[in-house]
Protein backbone atom coordinates (compact mmCIF):
# COMPACT_ATOMS: atom_id res chain seq x y z
CA UNK A 1 0.00 0.00 0.00
CA UNK A 2 1.71 3.03 -0.71
CA UNK A 3 0.47 6.75 -1.10
CA UNK A 4 -0.66 9.03 2.06
CA UNK A 5 -2.31 7.17 4.82
CA UNK A 6 -5.99 7.76 4.73
CA UNK A 7 -8.21 9.93 6.72
CA UNK A 8 -10.48 8.17 9.08
CA UNK A 9 -13.78 10.46 9.67
CA UNK A 10 -15.64 9.21 12.73
CA UNK A 11 -19.40 9.38 13.03
CA UNK A 12 -19.40 12.58 15.48
CA UNK A 13 -17.44 14.68 12.38
CA UNK A 14 -19.75 13.33 9.84
CA UNK A 15 -22.56 14.88 11.84
CA UNK A 16 -20.90 18.15 11.84
CA UNK A 17 -19.75 17.97 7.94
CA UNK A 18 -22.94 16.73 6.24
CA UNK A 19 -25.78 19.19 6.11
CA UNK A 20 -29.57 18.42 4.04
CA UNK A 21 -29.24 21.63 2.41
CA UNK A 22 -26.07 20.92 0.82
CA UNK A 23 -27.03 17.24 0.47
CA UNK A 24 -30.19 17.28 -1.68
CA UNK A 25 -29.24 19.00 -4.49
CA UNK A 26 -25.83 16.48 -5.12
CA UNK A 27 -28.39 13.58 -4.30
CA UNK A 28 -30.74 15.16 -6.98
CA UNK A 29 -27.95 15.64 -9.54
CA UNK A 30 -26.26 11.71 -8.97
CA UNK A 31 -29.93 10.70 -9.28
CA UNK A 32 -30.26 12.24 -12.96
CA UNK A 33 -26.65 10.90 -13.80
CA UNK A 34 -27.54 7.62 -12.92
CA UNK A 35 -30.34 6.68 -14.67
CA UNK A 36 -29.20 8.48 -17.98
CA UNK A 37 -27.19 5.02 -17.86
CA UNK A 38 -24.14 6.85 -19.24
CA UNK A 39 -21.08 5.21 -18.15
CA UNK A 40 -18.65 8.04 -18.00
CA UNK A 41 -20.94 9.60 -15.82
CA UNK A 42 -21.95 6.32 -13.05
CA UNK A 43 -20.46 3.13 -13.42
CA UNK A 44 -22.46 1.41 -9.98
CA UNK A 45 -23.28 -2.62 -10.04
CA UNK A 46 -26.27 -3.79 -7.96
CA UNK A 47 -25.06 -4.34 -4.96
CA UNK A 48 -23.29 -7.52 -3.99
CA UNK A 49 -24.75 -9.47 -1.01
CA UNK A 50 -22.86 -11.99 1.05
CA UNK A 51 -25.36 -14.13 3.67
CA UNK A 52 -24.36 -13.72 7.22
CA UNK A 53 -26.44 -16.85 8.31
CA UNK A 54 -25.12 -17.27 11.79
CA UNK A 55 -26.36 -13.55 12.49
CA UNK A 56 -29.20 -13.24 10.07
CA UNK A 57 -28.19 -11.08 8.22
CA UNK A 58 -26.29 -9.76 5.29
CA UNK A 59 -22.67 -7.75 3.96
CA UNK A 60 -23.41 -5.68 0.73
CA UNK A 61 -20.79 -4.43 -1.01
CA UNK A 62 -21.63 -0.98 -3.03
CA UNK A 63 -18.94 0.21 -5.66
CA UNK A 64 -19.63 3.36 -7.36
CA UNK A 65 -17.21 5.00 -10.42
CA UNK A 66 -18.39 8.70 -11.49
CA UNK A 67 -15.70 9.44 -14.11
CA UNK A 68 -16.02 13.04 -14.69
CA UNK A 69 -16.27 14.04 -11.10
CA UNK A 70 -13.72 11.91 -10.18
CA UNK A 71 -15.16 9.72 -7.04
CA UNK A 72 -14.61 6.23 -6.58
CA UNK A 73 -15.98 4.98 -3.83
CA UNK A 74 -17.42 1.80 -2.39
CA UNK A 75 -20.09 0.89 0.96
CA UNK A 76 -19.39 -1.55 3.11
CA UNK A 77 -22.86 -2.17 4.66
CA UNK A 78 -23.83 -5.41 6.81
CA UNK A 79 -27.61 -5.18 7.77
CA UNK A 80 -29.98 -7.40 9.80
CA UNK A 81 -33.10 -9.07 10.63
CA UNK A 82 -32.51 -10.29 14.66
CA UNK A 83 -34.29 -11.03 16.77
CA UNK A 84 -36.94 -8.34 17.10
CA UNK A 85 -35.88 -7.55 20.84
CA UNK A 86 -31.95 -8.02 20.06
CA UNK A 87 -30.08 -4.70 21.07
CA UNK A 88 -27.36 -5.69 18.57
CA UNK A 89 -27.17 -2.76 15.73
CA UNK A 90 -29.45 -3.41 12.56
CA UNK A 91 -27.45 -1.57 10.18
CA UNK A 92 -23.59 -0.64 10.31
CA UNK A 93 -21.53 0.85 7.23
CA UNK A 94 -18.44 2.04 6.25
CA UNK A 95 -17.58 4.07 2.87
CA UNK A 96 -14.17 3.59 1.39
CA UNK A 97 -13.33 6.41 -0.62
CA UNK A 98 -10.13 5.66 -3.36
CA UNK A 99 -7.97 7.72 -5.71
CA UNK A 100 -9.56 6.43 -8.99
CA UNK A 101 -6.40 7.14 -10.95
CA UNK A 102 -3.64 5.45 -8.13
CA UNK A 103 -5.99 3.40 -6.18
CA UNK A 104 -4.99 4.09 -3.19
CA UNK A 105 -7.44 4.76 -0.04
CA UNK A 106 -8.00 8.39 0.49
CA UNK A 107 -10.55 8.34 3.63
CA UNK A 108 -12.32 5.76 5.60
CA UNK A 109 -15.60 7.52 6.50
CA UNK A 110 -18.21 6.21 9.35
CA UNK A 111 -20.93 5.08 7.26
CA UNK A 112 -24.07 5.07 9.82
CA UNK A 113 -24.56 9.16 9.19
CA UNK A 114 -23.98 8.71 5.61
CA UNK A 115 -26.78 5.85 5.33
CA UNK A 116 -29.45 7.59 7.79
CA UNK A 117 -28.71 10.61 5.90
CA UNK A 118 -28.64 10.24 2.26
CA UNK A 119 -31.60 7.52 2.24
CA UNK A 120 -34.38 10.01 4.34
CA UNK A 121 -32.44 12.69 1.41
CA UNK A 122 -33.80 10.41 -1.28
CA UNK A 123 -36.53 9.71 0.22
CA UNK A 124 -37.40 13.37 1.00
CA UNK A 125 -36.63 14.39 -3.17
CA UNK A 126 -39.50 11.25 -3.64
CA UNK A 127 -41.91 13.28 -1.47
CA UNK A 128 -40.86 16.36 -3.48
CA UNK A 129 -41.35 15.08 -6.60
CA UNK A 130 -44.48 12.80 -6.10
CA UNK A 131 -46.60 14.06 -3.04
CA UNK A 132 -49.74 15.93 -3.86
CA UNK A 133 -49.36 19.46 -3.24
CA UNK A 134 -50.74 20.80 0.20
CA UNK A 135 -49.68 17.49 1.90
CA UNK A 136 -50.34 18.39 5.93
CA UNK A 137 -49.79 15.17 7.12
CA UNK A 138 -47.00 12.82 7.72
CA UNK A 139 -46.88 8.89 9.07
CA UNK A 140 -43.79 7.02 10.29
CA UNK A 141 -44.08 3.71 10.55
CA UNK A 142 -40.93 2.48 12.48
CA UNK A 143 -38.75 4.14 15.28
CA UNK A 144 -35.14 3.39 14.61
CA UNK A 145 -32.28 4.92 12.77
CA UNK A 146 -33.84 5.69 9.58
CA UNK A 147 -37.17 7.28 11.50
CA UNK A 148 -35.59 10.06 13.23
CA UNK A 149 -33.36 10.86 10.12
CA UNK A 150 -36.59 10.71 8.15
CA UNK A 151 -38.49 12.91 10.80
CA UNK A 152 -35.74 15.19 10.50
CA UNK A 153 -35.50 15.81 6.82
CA UNK A 154 -39.02 16.07 6.10
CA UNK A 155 -39.83 18.34 8.99
CA UNK A 156 -36.72 20.35 7.63
CA UNK A 157 -37.96 20.65 4.50
CA UNK A 158 -41.71 20.30 4.53
CA UNK A 159 -44.28 22.31 6.11
CA UNK A 160 -46.49 19.17 7.64
CA UNK A 161 -49.25 20.21 10.28
CA UNK A 162 -49.34 16.97 11.45
CA UNK A 163 -46.95 13.91 12.19
CA UNK A 164 -47.97 10.71 12.99
CA UNK A 165 -45.40 7.75 14.47
CA UNK A 166 -45.97 4.20 15.00
CA UNK A 167 -43.68 1.09 16.40
CA UNK A 168 -44.51 -2.33 18.06
CA UNK A 169 -45.29 -1.02 21.24
CA UNK A 170 -46.31 2.01 22.04
CA UNK A 171 -43.86 2.78 24.48
CA UNK A 172 -40.98 2.72 21.90
CA UNK A 173 -43.20 5.33 19.57
CA UNK A 174 -43.35 7.73 22.69
CA UNK A 175 -39.84 7.45 23.13
CA UNK A 176 -39.63 8.54 19.59
CA UNK A 177 -42.05 11.21 20.63
CA UNK A 178 -39.89 12.55 23.23
CA UNK A 179 -36.46 12.46 21.33
CA UNK A 180 -37.98 14.59 18.86
CA UNK A 181 -39.18 17.53 21.77
CA UNK A 182 -42.93 15.73 21.08
CA UNK A 183 -43.29 17.32 17.63
CA UNK A 184 -45.21 14.37 16.72
CA UNK A 185 -48.03 11.91 18.00
CA UNK A 186 -47.63 8.29 18.73
CA UNK A 187 -49.85 5.73 17.08
CA UNK A 188 -51.65 2.59 18.68
CA UNK A 189 -51.57 0.82 15.53
CA UNK A 190 -50.24 1.20 12.02
CA UNK A 191 -53.68 1.83 10.55
CA UNK A 192 -54.42 4.43 12.89
CA UNK A 193 -51.19 6.02 12.28
CA UNK A 194 -51.21 6.02 8.37
CA UNK A 195 -55.36 6.68 7.76
CA UNK A 196 -55.55 9.98 6.22
CA UNK A 197 -51.91 10.85 5.97
CA UNK A 198 -50.79 12.05 2.75
CA UNK A 199 -47.04 11.00 3.06
CA UNK A 200 -46.08 7.61 4.18
CA UNK A 201 -42.84 6.53 5.20
CA UNK A 202 -42.11 2.63 6.14
CA UNK A 203 -38.83 2.74 8.06
CA UNK A 204 -39.16 -0.79 9.74
CA UNK A 205 -37.25 -4.10 10.08
CA UNK A 206 -40.16 -6.32 9.38
CA UNK A 207 -39.75 -9.14 6.31
CA UNK A 208 -43.78 -9.13 6.44
CA UNK A 209 -46.41 -6.17 5.03
CA UNK A 210 -46.82 -3.72 7.58
CA UNK A 211 -48.53 -1.18 5.22
CA UNK A 212 -51.88 -1.91 3.89
CA UNK A 213 -53.82 -0.99 0.37
CA UNK A 214 -56.93 -0.88 1.73
CA UNK A 215 -55.40 1.83 4.85
CA UNK A 216 -54.23 4.14 2.13
CA UNK A 217 -55.70 7.24 0.82
CA UNK A 218 -56.01 7.49 -2.81
CA UNK A 219 -53.46 10.19 -4.12
CA UNK A 220 -50.98 9.50 -1.32
CA UNK A 221 -47.24 8.81 -1.24
CA UNK A 222 -45.21 5.81 0.38
CA UNK A 223 -41.51 5.99 0.53
CA UNK A 224 -40.61 2.52 1.52
CA UNK A 225 -37.62 2.11 2.92
CA UNK A 226 -37.12 -1.36 4.40
CA UNK A 227 -37.64 -4.68 3.18
CA UNK A 228 -34.52 -4.80 1.30
CA UNK A 229 -34.13 -8.33 0.17
CA UNK A 230 -36.05 -10.43 -2.42
CA UNK A 231 -38.23 -12.14 0.20
CA UNK A 232 -39.02 -9.64 2.58
CA UNK A 233 -42.26 -7.66 2.38
CA UNK A 234 -43.08 -3.94 3.86
CA UNK A 235 -46.10 -3.48 2.03
CA UNK A 236 -48.92 -5.50 0.55
CA UNK A 237 -50.22 -6.86 -2.78
CA UNK A 238 -52.87 -4.49 -2.90
CA UNK A 239 -51.08 -0.95 -2.79
CA UNK A 240 -47.97 -2.54 -4.59
CA UNK A 241 -50.66 -3.36 -7.44
CA UNK A 242 -52.51 0.24 -6.74
CA UNK A 243 -49.33 2.51 -6.87
CA UNK A 244 -47.62 3.83 -9.41
CA UNK A 245 -44.18 2.46 -8.36
CA UNK A 246 -40.87 4.40 -8.51
CA UNK A 247 -37.66 3.34 -7.94
CA UNK A 248 -33.98 4.57 -7.50
CA UNK A 249 -32.95 1.42 -9.57
CA UNK A 250 -34.37 -0.11 -11.60
CA UNK A 251 -32.45 -3.25 -11.33
CA UNK A 252 -32.12 -2.70 -8.15
CA UNK A 253 -35.93 -3.45 -7.36
CA UNK A 254 -35.94 -6.15 -9.46
CA UNK A 255 -33.04 -7.93 -7.95
CA UNK A 256 -33.81 -7.43 -4.56
CA UNK A 257 -37.73 -5.72 -3.58
CA UNK A 258 -39.38 -8.31 -2.05
CA UNK A 259 -42.59 -5.80 -2.44
CA UNK A 260 -41.47 -5.50 -5.94
CA UNK A 261 -40.72 -8.95 -6.82
CA UNK A 262 -43.20 -10.68 -5.34
CA UNK A 263 -46.41 -8.40 -6.09
CA UNK A 264 -45.60 -8.56 -9.69
CA UNK A 265 -45.79 -4.83 -9.73
CA UNK A 266 -44.07 -2.81 -12.65
CA UNK A 267 -41.65 -0.31 -11.94
CA UNK A 268 -42.65 2.87 -13.50
CA UNK A 269 -39.91 4.92 -13.76
CA UNK A 270 -36.85 5.68 -11.89
CA UNK A 271 -36.58 9.03 -9.59
CA UNK A 272 -33.14 10.15 -11.68
CA UNK A 273 -35.87 9.53 -15.10
CA UNK A 274 -38.51 11.95 -13.26
CA UNK A 275 -35.33 14.24 -12.62
CA UNK A 276 -34.65 14.11 -16.13
CA UNK A 277 -37.98 14.83 -17.60
CA UNK A 278 -37.79 11.53 -19.16
CA UNK A 279 -40.54 10.11 -17.46
CA UNK A 280 -43.46 11.46 -15.80
CA UNK A 281 -44.27 12.54 -12.07
CA UNK A 282 -47.94 11.34 -11.06
CA UNK A 283 -48.74 13.34 -8.21
CA UNK A 284 -52.30 12.77 -8.52
CA UNK A 285 -52.30 8.98 -8.30
CA UNK A 286 -50.73 6.81 -5.54
CA UNK A 287 -47.22 6.68 -5.43
CA UNK A 288 -44.76 4.18 -3.81
CA UNK A 289 -41.44 4.81 -3.85
CA UNK A 290 -39.04 2.03 -3.58
CA UNK A 291 -36.05 2.89 -2.07
CA UNK A 292 -33.41 0.25 -1.81
CA UNK A 293 -30.15 2.27 -1.11
CA UNK A 294 -27.34 3.29 -3.90
CA UNK A 295 -23.73 3.17 -3.85
CA UNK A 296 -23.85 5.92 -6.21
CA UNK A 297 -25.36 8.09 -3.25
CA UNK A 298 -23.13 7.54 -0.91
CA UNK A 299 -20.37 8.31 -3.46
CA UNK A 300 -21.58 11.82 -3.64
CA UNK A 301 -22.26 11.86 0.57
CA UNK A 302 -18.87 11.05 0.81
CA UNK A 303 -17.61 13.31 -1.39
CA UNK A 304 -19.38 15.98 0.49
CA UNK A 305 -17.95 15.10 3.58
CA UNK A 306 -14.38 14.23 2.44
CA UNK A 307 -14.15 17.61 0.85
CA UNK A 308 -15.81 19.51 3.95
CA UNK A 309 -13.06 17.46 6.01
CA UNK A 310 -10.27 19.39 4.25
CA UNK A 311 -11.42 22.41 3.84
CA UNK A 312 -11.43 22.61 7.75
CA UNK A 313 -8.19 24.29 8.89
CA UNK A 314 -7.35 22.24 11.63
CA UNK A 315 -6.68 18.75 9.37
CA UNK A 316 -4.04 20.57 7.15
N1 LIG B 1 -33.36 1.76 1.38
C1 LIG B 1 -32.21 2.09 1.93
O1 LIG B 1 -31.39 2.76 1.35
C2 LIG B 1 -31.93 1.65 3.32
C3 LIG B 1 -32.77 0.78 3.96
N2 LIG B 1 -32.54 0.43 5.25
C4 LIG B 1 -33.52 -0.45 5.86
O2 LIG B 1 -34.42 0.38 6.59
C5 LIG B 1 -34.95 -0.33 7.69
C6 LIG B 1 -34.77 0.50 8.96
O3 LIG B 1 -33.39 0.69 9.20
P1 LIG B 1 -32.90 1.34 10.58
O4 LIG B 1 -33.82 2.42 10.98
O5 LIG B 1 -31.46 1.62 10.41
O6 LIG B 1 -33.08 0.11 11.56
P2 LIG B 1 -33.33 0.15 13.14
O7 LIG B 1 -32.98 -1.19 13.63
O8 LIG B 1 -32.70 1.36 13.75
O9 LIG B 1 -34.92 0.35 13.23
C7 LIG B 1 -35.78 -0.65 12.76
C8 LIG B 1 -37.19 -0.38 13.23
O10 LIG B 1 -38.02 -1.44 12.75
C9 LIG B 1 -38.79 -1.94 13.84
N3 LIG B 1 -39.11 -3.33 13.58
C10 LIG B 1 -38.31 -4.41 13.63
N4 LIG B 1 -38.99 -5.52 13.29
C11 LIG B 1 -40.26 -5.13 13.02
C12 LIG B 1 -41.42 -5.80 12.61
N5 LIG B 1 -41.44 -7.12 12.45
N6 LIG B 1 -42.55 -5.06 12.41
C13 LIG B 1 -42.54 -3.73 12.58
N7 LIG B 1 -41.45 -3.03 12.96
C14 LIG B 1 -40.32 -3.72 13.18
C15 LIG B 1 -37.90 -1.74 15.07
O11 LIG B 1 -38.64 -1.73 16.26
C16 LIG B 1 -37.34 -0.34 14.75
O12 LIG B 1 -38.29 0.64 15.07
C17 LIG B 1 -34.21 -1.67 7.72
O13 LIG B 1 -35.01 -2.62 7.05
C18 LIG B 1 -32.96 -1.40 6.89
O14 LIG B 1 -32.44 -2.56 6.31
C19 LIG B 1 -31.49 0.93 5.96
C20 LIG B 1 -30.60 1.74 5.35
C21 LIG B 1 -30.72 2.16 3.98
O1 LIG C 1 -28.28 1.19 0.87
C1 LIG C 1 -28.02 0.76 2.01
O2 LIG C 1 -27.09 1.20 2.70
C2 LIG C 1 -28.87 -0.31 2.54
N1 LIG C 1 -29.91 -0.75 1.93
C3 LIG C 1 -30.54 -1.81 2.64
C4 LIG C 1 -29.81 -1.93 3.89
C5 LIG C 1 -28.67 -0.99 3.79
Amino acid sequence: MSGPPPAIIWEHEVERLLQYRELIPRLEEALGKFSKRDSAEVIQPVRSTVPLQKHSGFLGLMPTYMENDGVLSTKLVCFYNRETHSSLPGVQATVVLLDPEYGNVKAVIDGEVITAMRTAAVSAISAKLLMRPGADVLAILGTGKQALSHFNVFTEIFPFKEVRVWGRSRERAEKFVRSVGGAAWACGSAEEAVRGADVIVTVTRSTKPVLFGQWVKPGAHVAAVGACRPDWRELDDVLMKAAVVYADSREGAMAESGDVILSGAEVFAELGDVINGTKPALREKTTVFKSLGMGVEDAVSAKLVFDQWKATASHV
